[in-house]
């Protein structure tokens, strides 16, 4: 695909008046951005063009020598049943239109009908076609379990499963003109998803992050579409706005759940409109970035309450990725504990301390609601105390509102002594095993960690269990 064309697939654009196809390539080119056409004059090329040609939609004139449009329309949903054909026709007759679409055409348009209704009518074809692209991008991702560009996700340490699906779709829909809209709660790394997708995308433009938590609905309009010379008092010079900064690459909006109501229509405007006026023009400019936007909120509660705008939750819903937090990924805990390890102690200029056997299962039974922001932040405390080389439990069990290191502690009595009947090895070793699987969230390498032995054994252990039944 040549990325400095849109859309990714190609429009064929098929009538024999040859002014006509200038001033219609024109019109979506300057009205809609849309610059993949490819114009075609004689309708007996149009079924070996489809066939070489990478195109997705055919926007097809009736009354034309050669071949018909009616004909055509009847053998490309015989022969191309993906291609998608609008009908574009000097005729104004209603059985015409009628039979069109009984013959599969997505939409039947007038040539004297108002341009915008035309331009409307070929961009909801294409952004249907593109979901279409997508959802098979997609789904053909996750029933391959993975991201195929695993490099572009290299900085975001995990061994999720859910974190690679969460890869998997972002790469999918990685060269959608859609936004994508990423949620998950405060610190669970949001902004490296931003980074994956825009380095994904392919745009040779920059990727630019604004926060729009706190900006007014004014300080909104002049930060994103900026203004001329003049637009207000204070005005002094033109200043261009982040959408112009970010043409051709990525605008990721943050905090997008703190939007005013007044800044989420205008929002919404710019999605639906592809353009905006920059404060005290009258020149609208075209939107030339990919839109990312992100939540720390849970949106679809803020629009239940009516906080949020219907129209643009919906709108930004077409591709949503949520990114799980660290208490539902506890397999993350211990390569992430590692990484920061490494990192803390070179900015540091230290070596890298040894973390306690015991640590890791003591962060698994926490919860962190600021997630790896949190984790990062207990990690660079606890080097930046440490000295020696096996690192001190002391300020995490602090940060974590522990006094003791947990799954080593035993009662000053044995618990046994109580009991009439003492309990035979295997049934004190299931409810070990049982009490273990449960304090680690059931992630087997922790939890056979926590008993001091091994993943296999505990694994082996757990099969029997399973086989013998309760
Ligand atoms: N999987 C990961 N691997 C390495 N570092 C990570 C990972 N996830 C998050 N981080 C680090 O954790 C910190 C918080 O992440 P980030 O700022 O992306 O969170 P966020 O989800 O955007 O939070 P907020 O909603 O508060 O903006 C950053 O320093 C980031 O580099």
């Amino acid at each position: 695909m040549n990325p400095a064309l849109y859309p990714a697939f190609g429009i064929l654009i098929v009538d024999d008046e040859p002014a006509w196809l200038r001033s219609l390539s024109l019109t979506l080119e300057s009205a809609a951005g849309i610059t993949n056409t490819l114009a075609c004059q004689d309708s007996r090329n149009v079924l070996s063009l489809l066939e070489r040609e990478g195109i997705a939609l055919v926007l097809l004139d009736l009354t034309m020598p050669g071949v018909s449009g009616e004909e055509l329309l009847k053998s490309i949903s015989e022969r191309h049943p993906s291609v998608v054909c609008i009908v574009i026709s000097g005729a104004n007759q209603l059985d015409t239109a009628v039979r069109c679409m009984k013959l599969g055409a997505f939409d039947y348009y007038i040539k004297t009908d108002e341009e915008e209704r035309i331009v409307g009518g070929v961009l909801r074809a294409v952004r249907m076609l593109e979901m279409r692209a997508e959802n098979h991008a997609v789904k053909s991702r996750l029933v391959a379990g993975g991201p195929t560009n695993s490099g572009a996700f290299s900085g975001i340490v995990t061994r999720s499963r859910a974190m690679q699906a969460v890869f998997a779709y972002v790469e999918a829909v990685a060269t959608s003109s859609q936004p994508l809209l990423i949620t998950g709660e405060s610190g669970v790394g949001k902004e490296g998803i931003v980074q994956a997708s825009h380095a994904l995308s392919g745009l040779k433009g920059l990727l630019k992050a604004v926060n729009v938590a706190g900006l007014d609905d004014a300080m909104f309009a002049d930060t994103l579409f900026g203004h001329v010379r003049g637009a207000y008092t204070g005005a002094d010079a033109p200043r261009r706005g982040m959408i112009e900064e970010a043409a051709g690459g990525t605008l990721f909006l943050d905090e997008i759940g703190d939007l005013s109501v007044a800044s989420q229509v205008k929002l919404l405007r710019l999605l639906q409109e592809g353009e905006y006026y920059p404060l005290g023009s009258d020149q609208p400019k075209r939107l030339r970035a990919r839109v990312i936007v992100a939540s720390n909120r849970d949106l679809a509660a803020e629009e239940a309450q009516g906080r949020f705008r219907r129209d643009l939750y919906y709108r930004l819903h077409t591709h949503h990725v949520h990114i799980p937090p660290l208490r539902e990924r506890k397999e993350d805990i211990e390569p992430l504990l590692h990484h920061f390890l490494a990192e803390a102690a070179e900015s540091m200029g230290k070596a890298k301390p040894t973390p306690p056997r015991e640590l890791v299962p003591c962060l698994a039974s926490y919860s962190f609601p600021g997630n790896i922001r949190e984790l990062r932040g207990m990690v660079y405390n606890a080097v930046s105390l440490h000295r020696g080389r096996m690192l001190s439990m002391a300020s995490f069990l602090a940060a974590i509102g522990r006094s003791e290191p947990c799954g080593t502690a035993f009662p000053p009595l044995n618990p046994f002594a109580a009991f009439e009947r003492l309990p035979t090895f295997s049934e004190v070793g299931g409810l070990l095993v049982a009490e273990a699987m449960s304090r680690t969230g059931g992630n087997q390498t922790m939890a056979a960690r926590l008993l001091g032995i091994s993943q296999p054994a505990l694994s082996k252990r757990l099969k029997h269990a399973a086989e013998e039944g309760p």
